[in-house]
């Protein structure tokens, strides 16, 4: 098994000094960084768009995973891409077109994930999973950061990495909401290797924070 890999949320960074935060978590180990756009439709929140996911792309040379919460996904395909995306997750949950939409993100060559709210099963996405690069498991209710886990995410984390296993399949296994130094082991004990966290460690010491969370999933 590889090292799991940590994608700070910058969601929870202090955006009036945006760029001292994004250069600290790429000291710190950040793997990746994981950007959530959010609507105010599809979430109850606003957040922020592809504009500032280009800045931030232009400010840190990490790859950046672009999490659509948002209720017309197709509508930002081509700013997320042209702000730099590596890997882009759609919520099944926000289009009638999954499929189609996976499909499209793939041809642009880029890595496409599926996004599964807490009351979506696996078995409602099985049949996307030979399709796509990576399944993001959303293990709070998606819109905020700072939520507190819900450990029966974990079971549902384990049928996707039994399934893996057993089908041969290579998708990565992203988890999102509520990880912490405790959290992380249960997803990682479950089979998720990529591990968003967004107040667990911006306002705090970085480097040290990463660390912790790298040291127990390594
Ligand atoms: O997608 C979301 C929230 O919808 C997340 O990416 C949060 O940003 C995670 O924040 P913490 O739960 O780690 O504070």
């Amino acid at each position: 098994m590889q090292s799991g890999k940590i994608a700070p949320s910058i969601l929870s960074a202090d955006f009036l000094h945006l760029e001292k935060d994004l250069i600290a978590a790429k000291q710190g180990g950040a793997d990746l960084l994981h950007i959530d756009l959010m609507d105010g439709v599809f979430v109850p929140n606003l957040s922020f768009g592809p504009a500032i996911m280009q800045d931030v792309h232009r400010t840190v040379d990490l790859p950046l995973d672009a999490h659509l919460m948002v209720a017309c996904p197709e509508d930002y395909l081509k700013p997320v891409l042209q702000a730099g995306a590596s890997l882009i997750n759609v919520h099944v949950e926000s289009t009638k077109h999954i499929y189609r939409l996976i499909q499209e993100i793939k041809v642009q060559g880029v890595q496409a994930g599926i996004v599964l709210n807490p009351g979506t099963s696996f078995y409602s996405v099985v049949d996307l999973l030979p399709l796509v690069d990576n399944v993001l498991v959303m293990t709070v209710n998606p819109g905020f950061g700072g939520q507190e886990f819900i450990p029966a995410m974990t079971g549902k984390i384990k049928q996707f990495a039994d399934f893996r296993r057993e089908e041969g399949l290579t998708y990565r296994l992203e988890v999102d909401g509520g990880i912490n130094e405790q959290t992380i082991v249960s997803c990682r004990q479950a089979g998720a290797d990529i591990f968003v966290a967004g107040s667990y460690v911006f306002g705090h010491d970085l480097a040290q924070r990463i660390g912790s969370l790298k040291k127990a999933v390594q």
